[in-house]
Order: structure tokens, then C-alpha cells, then sequence
């Protein structure tokens, strides 16, 4: 895609929490000329943000001040900020463009179509994010190489020259924090997150249930839940309030996928009870091929990681092994670092590497000193 610069000088946000925040941080250390205006519920934190030198103006609510604004950021959850277009509505000005970063994108496109709001709206949502909430762990980086999409209204041509400078200069954002623009159908995208973000995020809360639901008073299940567990439910620590909203805004996709997932699990259950272990091998056999082909960097696929992990006994001392053996051979570590999917500190160092090249040397230095290493 060709590069595309941020032609607009004052924006604003509504809601400045964990996505909000990073978009915000971004701008700023892409764009310090770019004068920034906030407004969300918690004073304390706009003040913070200000002090960071992230906010240039405290908003006290939806107002004149909003007039002065070229971009429009609505960042809280997906309902508040549908309800947030009619208050908004009222001082843009003209050539002024709303854009959103909600997680279900056919609700609010639906209500910018009731209120006529197509020609100064393009949809957004940044694929990256944590089951962390605030404007407190927020970071500059946090769109770094991860997709952000963007979905244009319908009803515009594709042609027209307003719509696809409104685009470009949702695209022009999405580059200045190093994101990765993709644009997409406002209905393929919910269809598409349903699957990959909601449902998972519907399997981990049940799944914690579950065993919530099944564990002793003495809570053995909870002390001993290992890796595995840790590793499909950390999103289950996510905000209720969000995403009570991304469900009922997007009841239909999910729903269906649900649905689908529900046969699934009951074909399973057919399966393990009727003890067919060749299709028990097949769901496994399955499932890894395709999830090894999906990359498990953190932060899309522009910047390769270059990592590996090693079981170790006590991470104490073997850090301090580990960096020797290596600085030995004059191998640099980028991170170094323990993975937090093992109890009383016994388990994985995760090292990080610089290149490929470093990486293979160190996996083969390590492997001769008998280090057990798993891939990443
Ligand atoms: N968390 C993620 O992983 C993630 C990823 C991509 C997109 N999103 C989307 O980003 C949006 C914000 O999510 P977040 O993770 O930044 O949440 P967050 O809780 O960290 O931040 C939400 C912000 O909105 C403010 N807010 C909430 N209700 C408000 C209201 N009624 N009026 C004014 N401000 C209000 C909060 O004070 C906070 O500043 C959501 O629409 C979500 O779907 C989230
Ligand atoms: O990494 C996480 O914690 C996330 O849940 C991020 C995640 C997802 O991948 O599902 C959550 C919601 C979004 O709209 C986009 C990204």
C-alpha cells in the first residue's frame, strides 16, 4: 500500500483507556505537532494524560471545543460509542471526520446510515490488545505491526473523491503508529471476528466457569492449573463491560459460530465416549497443522521474533548461565525473561534474539550444553 500522510492537525478522543491511549501515544510520538484533545470520565487520568504530554486539551464533556477538531476518535465500548454520534453530531465541522476503534463495526455503521452520517465517518478497529483496561497500560507501541482495519460506509462510491480521502486518512493513522491497514467489509468483519476474537473470548470466560463450577473447596484445580489452562484463558480476565457490548452487538455472527462450535464439541464428546481414538488423533492431528501455519508473534507479521524457550530448574542462577554460555560466543540477547506458565518458579526462560542468525547459534551452543529448548 502507498504511504499516506496525516494531513489533519487537531483530533480528539473520546474515551482514553487502553486502546484510546495507544492510539493517542502513537500519534504523539509519530506526530508531536498534532494537538490532541480528550475527554472520559475519570478526571485523574485526563490529567495524567496531560502531564505525559499526550493531551493537549481536557475536554469536559461533548461541546464547542470539538469544533476545532479535523478527527474525531470514538474509543469506549461499542455501544457508548454509537450513542456518542447524535451528541457529536452537532459540532463537527465541516470536513471533519468521526472514525471509531470498536470491536463490532456493523452497529455502529447501521446508526451512522440512520443519521446520515456516511459522508464523515470510516469505521476502524486495531486487531491488538489485552485483557488489561485504562489509559494506565496504555503504551506508544501497542499498534505496532498488528492489523488495524478499516471498514468505509456503504452507500458511497467507491469512486467518489470524499470517500476515499476519508479512507486514506484513516489509512494515514494506521501507518503513523506502524500499523497494518486492511480494509474490509463492515459485515465480513464481523463475521471474521466472531470467530477468531468473540468466540474465543465466550470459550475462555465458560471455561473458566467450568472448572471454577468443579473445583473442591480446597480449590486443587485452581493451584495446579498449569500452562495449558493459563495459556487458552488469559482473556478471560477481559472487561465484562466490553464485552457484554461486542456480544449483543454482534449477536447474529456469533451465534452462528457458536453454533458450530456447540456441534463440534458434541461430536467430540460422541468421540470420547464411544473411545474412537483415530478421530480424537484427527482433531489433533488437524488443529496443529493448521494453528502451526498461523503466527504466534505477538505483533503481526511485519517484524519477525526470533525466540526460542529452555526448561530450566531454577531461573535465578540459570539466567545468569545462559547469558554467559552465550556472551561467551559473542551472541547477543535481545530479552531474556521467564515464562509465566509455571509455578514456584521452576520452568521456561523465553530468550529473545536480534536475528535469525544469533538465534540458531544459540539453540545449537544451548543444546550442547544438554539445555532441554522448545520452539516458540
Ligand atoms: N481491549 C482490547 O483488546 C481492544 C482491542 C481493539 C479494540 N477494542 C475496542 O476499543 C474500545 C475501547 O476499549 P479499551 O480496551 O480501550 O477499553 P478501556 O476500558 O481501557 O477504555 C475505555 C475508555 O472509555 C471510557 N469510557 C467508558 N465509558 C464511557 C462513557 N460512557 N463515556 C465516556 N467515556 C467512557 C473509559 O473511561 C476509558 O477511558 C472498545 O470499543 C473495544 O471494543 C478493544
Ligand atoms: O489480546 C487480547 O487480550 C485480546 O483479546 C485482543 C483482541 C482479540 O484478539 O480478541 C480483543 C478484542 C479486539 O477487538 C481485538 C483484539
Amino acid at each position: 500500500m502507498e504511504p499516506f500522510a496525516i494531513k489533519d492537525s487537531t483530533m480528539a478522543f473520546i474515551g482514553l483507556g487502553l486502546i484510546g491511549g495507544s492510539l493517542a501515544r502513537g500519534i504523539k510520538r509519530a506526530r508531536p505537532d498534532i494537538r490532541i484533545m480528550a475527554y472520559m470520565r475519570t478526571r485523574a487520568k485526563l490529567e495524567q494524560a496531560q502531564k505525559d504530554g499526550i493531551v493537549d486539551v481536557i475536554l469536559e464533556g461533548i461541546g464547542e471545543e470539538l469544533r476545532e477538531c479535523d478527527l474525531i476518535f470514538l474509543c469506549t465500548p461499542v455501544e457508548y460509542n454509537a450513542r456518542y454520534l447524535s451528541a457529536i453530531r452537532p459540532f463537527l465541522k465541516p470536513g471533519a471526520l468521526i472514525t471509531d476503534v470498536g470491536s463490532t463495526k456493523t452497529d455502529i455503521h447501521e446508526e451512522i446510515r440512520r443519521q446520515g452520517l456516511e459522508h464523515c465517518f470510516v469505521g476502524g478497529h486495531p486487531m491488538t490488545g489485552s485483557e488489561k483496561t485504562g489509559y494506565e497500560n496504555s503504551t506508544d507501541h501497542l499498534l505496532e505491526n498488528a492489523y488495524y482495519i478499516v471498514t468505509p460506509p456503504e452507500g458511497q462510491s467507491g469512486e467518489s473523491a470524499q470517500y476515499t480521502e476519508n479512507v486514506r486518512r484513516i489509512l494515514a493513522v494506521a501507518q503513523a503508529v506502524d500499523a497494518i491497514p486492511l480494509v474490509l467489509d463492515y459485515r465480513e468483519h464481523d463475521r471474521v471476528t466472531a470467530a477468531v476474537s468473540h468466540l474465543p473470548h465466550l470459550v475462555a470466560s465458560s471455561l473458566v466457569n467450568l472448572v471454577k463450577d468443579n473445583d473442591s473447596a480446597a480449590g486443587t484445580m485452581r493451584r495446579i492449573a498449569a500452562g495449558g489452562f493459563k495459556d487458552i484463558t488469559r482473556i478471560a480476565s477481559s472487561s465484562p463491560e466490553m464485552w457484554e457490548q461486542i456480544c449483543m452487538t454482534n449477536a447474529a455472527p456469533i451465534g452462528d459460530m457458536l453454533e458450530q462450535y456447540i456441534y463440534s464439541l458434541q461430536e467430540i464428546l460422541a468421540q470420547i465416549r464411544g473411545h474412537k481414538g483415530r478421530d480424537i488423533y484427527r482433531l489433533f492431528d488437524q488443529s496443529r497443522s493448521y494453528r502451526n501455519s498461523i503466527s504466534d508473534r505477538a505483533k503481526g507479521p511485519i517484524e519477525p521474533s526470533y525466540e526460542f524457550s529452555v526448561d530450566v530448574a531454577d531461573e535465578v542462577g540459570s539466567i545468569s548461565t545462559i547469558a554467559v554460555i552465550l556472551a561467551a560466543k559473542g551472541i547477543s540477547i535481545k530479552n531474556i525473561g521467564i515464562n509465566n506458565n509455571r509455578e514456584r518458579g521452576e520452568g521456561a526462560l523465553k530468550i529473545a534474539f536480534y536475528n535469525e542468525t544469533s538465534m540458531k547459534e544459540a539453540w545449537e551452543r544451548l543444546e550442547k550444553y544438554k539445555f532441554d529448548l522448545v520452539r516458540l
